[in-house]
């Protein structure tokens, strides 16, 4: 078969590449030796841990407990809500139908393609979650007609807010348990966060006809506060703990929350910022639906007073969602790289 000749650039996007039939990968998306997953550095398998929604109702408690150490130990765990089959399927349909009906994409690394960047949903406190409430903004859409764009608002619209809306509220609870794990009101955390913003992405990754050069996803930590992502079966998602990577096995119906650098500098380091990377796959392409639910840009984010004496300094500086401020924490902010600064 010829090798198809690609010129990849950010707008034509990996997935263009691979509707076109392409067989080996262009150098652009090859990785450095140092930055490719190495085999001998991989735990295949390992269980995270699994929280069950239901176990809130009958024992706050150890629901409270478990939840913090897979916050502090891990900082990612998987999460089942039962009875949101039907929004968990319209999160999914939504991110389908987002990414199968436009396939021009910004390219991040190779195969991660971020629909149209991001929905982005604002909901301001004390708005209800009703869908019609919620703001929705979708950026980049000039390259489609007015037509395309309104068949696609108009559907992706309504199973988009219901899937923000279920997804706000499990956050919202997770916050709170959260917050009484660190010994604190169960408001806490959320006041610190002040008007919350989600944002709301979906990942697609073609199949790569190179796996083991390329990379879905590089290594990061996420930049906001709490993240909640909606997987398909294909897998590829790895967390890392200390030198290792461990597989995350995909779950029917589960959420996997990962705690984000805002959690881990208000708890002083007490909940972990994972770093997390995605595979690609040589035959099979995968979906992801990622909600960020993050601190409002306006608040200074730093450690809480409380986990502050002289036994126990500052880990972070505080930071503002600003681009002149010098001290940022984030290391990623709106795309724009920025320093992760620590004290010590
Ligand atoms: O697609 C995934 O599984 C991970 C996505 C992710 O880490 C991100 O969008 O920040
Ligand atoms: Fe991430």
């Amino acid at each position: 078969m010829p090798s198809f000749v690609a010129n990849a650039n950010e707008h034509t996007g990996v997935k263009a590449l691979m509707d076109n039939g392409l067989v080996t990968i262009p150098g652009c998306y090859i990785k450095p030796p140092s930055h490719r997953a190495v085999k001998h550095l991989i735990v295949p398998g390992v269980e995270i841990p699994v929280i069950d929604m239901a176990a809130l109702e009958s024992d706050r408690e150890e629901f409270v407990q478990t939840l913090c150490m897979a916050s502090s130990e891990w900082g990612i765990f998987q999460v089942f809500d039962r009875g949101e089959d039907e929004v968990l399927y319209g999160g999914g349909v939504c991110a389908s139908a987002v990414l199968y009906k436009y396939d021009t994409f910004s390219r991040d690394s190779y195969g991660v393609a971020r629909s149209l960047s991001a929905l982005l949903f604002k909901q301001r406190k004390g708005a209800s979650m009703a869908g019609k409430t919620s703001v929705l903004q979708v950026n980049e859409l000039d390259q489609f007609g007015f037509h395309e764009i309104a068949c696609f608002l108009g559907y992706c619209r309504r199973l988009a807010s219901s899937y923000v809306s279920s997804v706000k509220h499990l956050s919202q609870t997770l916050l709170s348990a959260l917050s009484e794990g660190l010994g604190l009101d169960s408001n806490c955390l959320a006041k610190s966060f002040g008007d919350s913003e989600m944002i709301l992405r979906s990942n697609y990754y073609p199949p790569c006809p190179n796996p083991d050069l390329a990379l879905g996803m590089n290594g990061h930590t996420d930049s906001g506060g709490l993240t909640i992502l909606f997987e398909d079966q294909v897998g590829g998602l790895q967390a890392r703990k200390g030198d290792l990577w461990y597989d995350l096995k995909p779950i029917k119906n589960a959420f996997i929350v990962n705690i984000a650098d805002q959690l881990e500098v208000l708890s002083n380091g007490k909940y972990k910022s994972i770093e997390h990377r995605v595979l690609v796959q040589p035959d099979q392409t995968r979906l992801s639906i990622v909600a960020f639910c993050n601190p409002s840009r306006d608040v200074v984010i730093g450690p809480l007073p409380e986990f502050i004496d002289e036994q126990n300094p500052p880990l972070y500086r505080s930071t503002l969602y600003e681009e002149h401020i010098t001290n940022v924490y984030t290391k990623y902010l709106d795309g724009k790289h920025s320093q992760k600064l620590q004290i010590n």
